[in-house]
């Protein structure tokens, strides 16, 4: 297979989607890495695994209407596995194994078929002190925008998850590009109040236009810089509770057509006026684990 990925919203050709499927019972609190999760833990309200399979099946049927190829995960059993995004990431030819959250460490053995279908020369493991999740990775074009927490307190955050040496690791792997990096908010405790990725607060859409949540970035020039790279009118602003919903976390199947939440009515109508095409799926289930649809999506090929 030959991977290609340069951007978030060319036509996407193949990517691993996650699966819900023996996702195990609900977490203890302490067993919880996301401030969601475990707000959902304690309301009695974490969501059902029957529930998030038909969303994600959902998702898997859109990939087909477009026949985009699809690979999916083995099931490990009783191991959440909805989340594939984060386990590793392409870059232009490059097959990027993270450095993720301990916890979560087990996700990537699942996808050996697909593994064993790269050029071994093709994959690559950052040094193990650079802590990287995919959801914080996203190349544009020249540049490689890297969602991070520089505060000297990093460990002191599980929702904290790509560090600045994973930032300096990837600038010296892609030396021809800029990587911009962007200090992110955290809190362990309250879901509105972090920025869990880079995908969680930001997103490019369309030919040229950007989703973005302003108090997701600690600091206001790093926010200014992107609103410049991508010009003020093209920026679609959300709000707390928006972020909270994660509506920056959509995805693109080209620059003309999107999956979206089904509820998410503002930001949908905002995407048609755009002349973008929404295709809508319930994923208010899996959202209860703060992730949404780029978040269950590893692209292996755009155009
Ligand atoms: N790219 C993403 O934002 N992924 C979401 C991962 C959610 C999962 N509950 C986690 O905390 O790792």
């Amino acid at each position: 297979m030959k991977l290609h990925i340069i951007n978030e919203t060319s036509r996407l050709r193949a990517v691993v989607l996650g699966t819900a499927k023996s996702n195990g019972p609900a977490p203890s609190l302490e067993e919880a890495y996301d401030p969601k999760s475990k707000e959902h833990i304690l309301a009695g309200t974490y969501p059902k695994e029957e529930d998030m399979v038909e969303e994600i099946e959902a998702v898997a049927a859109v990939f087909e209407k477009y026949d985009v190829k699809v690979f999916r995960p083995k099931i490990i059993p009783d191991y959440n596995q909805i989340f594939t995004r984060d386990i590793a990431f392409v870059i232009e030819d490059k097959f990027i194994k993270s450095n993720i959250l301990p916890d979560r460490e087990k996700e990537i053995e699942a996808i050996d078929e697909v593994l064993k279908q790269i050029n071994p020369e093709k994959i690559i493991k950052l040094p193990e002190e650079a802590h990287i999740e995919g959801g914080d990775v996203m190349p544009m074009g020249d540049h490689i925008f890297v969602g991070t927490y520089k505060g000297k307190d990093y460990k002191n955050f599980i929702t904290a998850r790509t560090n600045i040496q994973a930032v300096d690791a990837l600038q010296q792997l892609f030396p021809d590009k800029k990587v911009v990096s962007f200090n992110l908010k955290k809190s362990n405790t309250i879901a509105r109040d972090n920025a869990l990725h880079l995908d969680c607060c930001f997103q490019p859409v369309g030919k040229n236009k950007a989703i973005i949540y302003k108090e997701g970035f600690l600091n206001p020039e790093e926010y200014d810089w992107l609103v410049k790279f991508f010009g003020r009118a093209n920026i679609y602003e959300i709000t707390r509770d928006e972020m909270y919903d994660m509506n920056s976390n959509i995805f693109s199947i080209s620059e003309e057509v999107v999956i979206s939440e089904r509820n998410f009515t503002r930001l949908n109508a905002w995407l048609r006026e755009q002349g973008i095409k929404v295709e809508e799926v319930p994923y208010a289930e899996i959202s209860k684990q703060e992730g949404l649809l780029r978040c269950s999506t590893l692209p292996l090929i755009r155009d």
